[in-house]
């Protein structure tokens, strides 16, 4: 008995140690890449509060009671509230017994880094998300160019226009929920706006169509879940799904002591694995019999550029196997879920408080649907630029990825970096070798909420983002000339919300093409206004308040910035 039981415990040590250590690990770097928290000390001040603490009186006692991580060269200036670091500017090296880390939200260093794939790489930190198979955004070196070769198709212009379709139906659907609700206040908008996401990727990525309401909850024959259910459950529980499935196995045998919410993750991965076997099956018999064509949805490209490049005998760089195919689909689901969907939550909340912005806004919606009962994508889409411009400065301030990390293939890599009072014109640089062992993090919010590249940069101002061709001796006398001649300012550097380089994100297009449909079939019909619990008129001055504060109290965990307390967000949405 006794002997049982050491093997037992053996057995369970076994398996346990290296989830701790995978814990351990994905924790250190979760606070090596979190902008609250220690490591907020180098980085410029957030105008919404992201990162705001780091300009508060918790700088310096954090700083004394963390004596494993020392900061060199410790010598700041503050600027309009924003830490800056005398000798690099935004740039600063931070020590830990885990590994250097190089934090910089310079634009010329951070357009460097990305430009330079092959010595900047992804850290294995990635390695996590291949709980599929390898994809497109865990890769490196020759490995990516194959991935991205054959990944690139699938966002193609027949996607984007099936994106804006299911956008617009999804939307609609949504609004007419809004309207539905006493006195049109909603408290559910960020869990509608993940949804109306998550059906866009389903049609988009499975060719799979839901309603907005009722779809979602049927339940294939053969399966457990619904397809929307499984991917929700994966995608709400993201970071324990990277934790256990390298573990599966071991969680299956042990599946009896588990709680419901580990037990329902083990679940959905099979569930996900099935539906996406199922789906690439049905996909293979529409190719043999020659119908494949009549489908545009992720799935369907990559499986027909992929079995393409198998019969015409190309050399096995431009293949993918079936679990690459498989990790691919779900890195779509990952990266094109909360990425949107936040945007969209956060730009209704934001106009909702900045009525001037949406009446902007709105000017331009009616101008460019006014002909149609449902816009068509190729002649709405280009023109709707102040809509574009409402996505920019969203993702300016509250851009779903803060920070992009990479690792160095070698030591003492030169980095340029430009000193603290330089511009475009003026080049004061200086050359960083970057040590052994160090994680280059690139603070991309930072970068968006510098000074000295945005104006005001704590005020949310869409309208930084558009000029007019017009010439300044004949201003426009119409609005429709007046739209007409706008056009969307182009940032050389210092905006950088997709990354950019060889890995700008792939899926760029496919979340402009939703975040417009989406916005304009809803400005195209209701009015959103700021709204508090309880309701009652006199509720504006109060509820623009409570919707600022609800957005300042935002932190980046899991896979993107969110807000901490969606569920405390009233609006009022009417019909206009
Ligand atoms: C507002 C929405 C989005 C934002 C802000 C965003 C942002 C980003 C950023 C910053 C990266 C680079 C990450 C890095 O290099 O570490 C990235 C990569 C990626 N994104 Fe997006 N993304 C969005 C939407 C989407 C959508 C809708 C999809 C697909 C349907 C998608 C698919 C991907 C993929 C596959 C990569 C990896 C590319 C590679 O490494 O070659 N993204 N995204």
């Amino acid at each position: 008995m006794a002997s049982f039981t050491s093997l037992l415990t053996v057995t369970f040590l076994l398996g346990i140690i290296p989830i701790l250590r995978r814990i351990r690990r994905i924790y250190i770097n979760y606070q090596l890449a979190k902008p609250t928290g220690l490591h907020i000390i180098i980085v410029p001040l957030d105008p919404y509060g992201i990162v705001w603490q780091a300009g508060s009186r918790l700088f310096t006692p954090i700083l004394q009671h963390f004596d494993w991580c020392r900061i060199l060269d410790l010598s700041w200036t503050w600027e309009d509230g924003s830490i800056r670091h005398e000798k690099y500017g935004d740039n600063f090296i931070v020590v830990s017994p885990a590994m250097n880390v190089l934090y910089t939200s310079d634009k010329f260093a951070i357009e460097e880094v990305l430009a330079k794939r092959k010595i900047f790489v992804k850290p294995k930190l990635y390695e996590t998300l291949d709980m599929f198979g390898k994809n497109v955004d865990t890769v490196n070196g020759e490995e990516w160019s194959r991935h991205r070769k054959i990944t690139a198709p699938c966002f193609n212009e027949r996607v984007s226009g099936f994106v804006w379709n299911e956008s617009i139906r999804q939307s609609q659907a949504m609004l007419a929920q809004w309207l539905s609700q006493p006195g049109g206040r909603i408290s559910k908008m960020v869990d509608d706006t993940r949804i109306v996401a998550l059906h866009v990727l389903t049609a988009a990525g499975f060719g799979v169509q839901h309603d907005f309401v009722s779809g979602a909850r049927v339940t294939a024959p053969g399966h457990k879940l619904s397809h929307r259910d499984t991917l929700m459950i994966l995608l709400n529980n993201i970071i324990t799904t990277m934790i256990v499935t390298p573990h599966e196995s071991f969680f299956d045998k042990t599946a009896m002591l588990l709680g419901p919410r580990l037990k329902g993750i083990l679940l959905a991965l099979k569930e996900f694995r099935q539906y996406t076997n199922e789906a690439m099956a049905s996909e293979r018999k529409l190719l043999s019999e020659e119908r494949g064509s009549l489908k545009h949805n992720l799935m369907s490209t990559l499986i027909r550029t992929s079995d393409q490049a198998k019969t015409d005998g190309v050399q096995s760089a431009a293949k993918l196997s079936d679990d690459e195919i498989r990790g691919n689909i779900f890195i779509f689901n990952v990266a094109g879920h909360d990425t949107v969907a936040n945007t969209l939550a956060y730009a209704f909340a934001l106009l909702a408080i900045h009525p001037e912005v949406q009446t902007w806004v709105v000017e331009e919606i009616d101008q460019v649907t006014r002909d149609a009962n449902t816009p068509e994508y190729e002649r709405a889409y280009p023109h709707l630029k102040r809509v574009m411009a409402v996505m920019y400065e969203t993702l300016r301030m509250f851009g779903p990825v803060p920070q992009i990390p990479r690792g160095i293939t070698t030591p003492n890599i030169p980095l340029t970096i430009s000193c603290p009072d330089s511009t475009a014109s003026s080049s004061s640089t200086t050359v960083l070798l970057i040590p052994p062992n160090t994680q280059v993090n690139l603070n991309i919010h930072a970068m968006h909420t510098s000074p000295s590249a945005y104006p005001s940069p704590k005020v949310w101002n869409p309208k930084r983002w558009i000029t007019s061709t017009a010439p300044a001796t004949q201003p426009a006398s119409s609005l429709s000339s007046i739209l007409q001649n706008e056009k969307l300012v182009h940032m050389e550097r210092g905006f950088a919300p997709w990354a950019s380089g060889p890995r700008v994100c792939p899926g760029m297009k496919f979340a402009q093409v939703e975040f417009s449909a989406a916005l304009a079939t809803v400005l195209r019909r209701a009015w959103i206004a700021p709204s508090i619990k309880g309701g009652g008129d006199a509720e504006e001055t109060a509820a623009r308040k409570e919707v600022e504060a609800l957005l300042r109290d935002s932190h980046h965990i899991g896979a993107t910035i969110s807000m901490k307390r969606p569920e405390d967000l009233w609006l009022k949405v009417t019909r206009r």
